[in-house]
């Protein structure tokens, strides 16, 4: 009896508390309604299920690579083809961080990314590659010795900010510009520190670094000092030593260019 009437009470005091935040519809309406309730299809596609989806991949990536070493993160054109200079280029990089026992992690898929983790593979290196899954589906790259999936790119590029000590970036397009903009971004206001940016490919990315120094900075966008939180250079070596900190002098990108 006493049990009937409390289970009442909360029943009433769900119908008010429904109508106050959700005004028009019933407790049954509520989120554990559709939860329990079958069929289950819809379900599975929802934002909590999206949430325990996200979670499982930070999850993965971090049990994956936790025991990851030094490691420069290397980014480019997907579409960089094998004849390129910056494929060369690429490879070079690669090599030189495995020779310098360093770790590389990529995106794991065809052209620059390739490249490099090739570089890495054939000396020997741990050749990292962090997927995406995409539409049109690529697959990692056959020099990746480590390889992980993701579906969401946010959670892929916490990983290659949080396993790398730095990025080196050539030539490419959309997905290479997030990745850089991404990385400056959190640099710049300070979320990570000591973070070295090396851009590979003086005339390459010479037109955006002078609208960022013409424009942006000019109409005051970013301070004039951000403008520091890059290298640019055409030498792959030079881009080893700078992201490592073993060049001789950091050049500035208005004198790099
Ligand atoms: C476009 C093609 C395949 C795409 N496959 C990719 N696999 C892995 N990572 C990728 C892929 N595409 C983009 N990325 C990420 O963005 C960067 C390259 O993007 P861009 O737009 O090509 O510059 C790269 O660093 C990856 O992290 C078919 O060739």
């Amino acid at each position: 009896m006493v049990h009937q009437r409390k289970s009442e009470e909360n029943a009433r005091a769900g119908q008010r508390n429904v109508e106050a935040n959700w005004p028009g519809k019933r407790p049954e309406d509520q989120l554990d309604h559709y939860l329990l309730e079958s069929p289950q299809e819809d379900v599975t596609h929802t934002d909590v299920w999206r949430v325990l989806r996200i979670q499982s991949e930070f999850v993965n990536g971090f049990g994956t690579l936790a025991g990851t070493g030094p490691a420069i993160a290397v980014f480019g054109s997907a579409r960089t083809d094998p004849q390129s200079p910056y494929y060369e280029m690429a490879h070079r990089i690669g090599s030189r961080l495995a020779e310098a026992g360093i770790t590389t992690i990529t995106g794991g898929g065809p052209g620059a990314m390739e490249a490099a983790n090739k570089g890495a593979a054939d000396n020997d290196g741990i050749s990292i590659g962090l997927g995406i899954e995409l539409p049109f589906e690529t697959g990692l790259n056959s020099s990746v010795n480590k390889g992980l999936n993701f579906r969401y790119f946010f959670v892929r590029k916490t990983m290659f900010v949080k396993y790398s000590q730095g990025f080196i970036v050539l030539p490419g397009g959309f997905g290479t510009l997030d990745e850089l903009f991404e990385a400056l971004t959190l640099v710049q206001t300070q979320k990570i520190t000591s973070f070295p940016i090396v851009l590979v490919g003086k005339s390459y990315w010479g037109g955006l670094v002078d609208w960022l120094t013409n424009t942006v900075a000019a109409e005051r966008a970013i301070s004039p000092k951000d403008l520091n939180l890059f290298m640019v250079t055409d030498d792959p070596d030079e881009a080893v030593d700078l992201v490592l900190g073993t060049a001789d002098k950091q050049p500035a990108p208005e004198e790099a260019v």
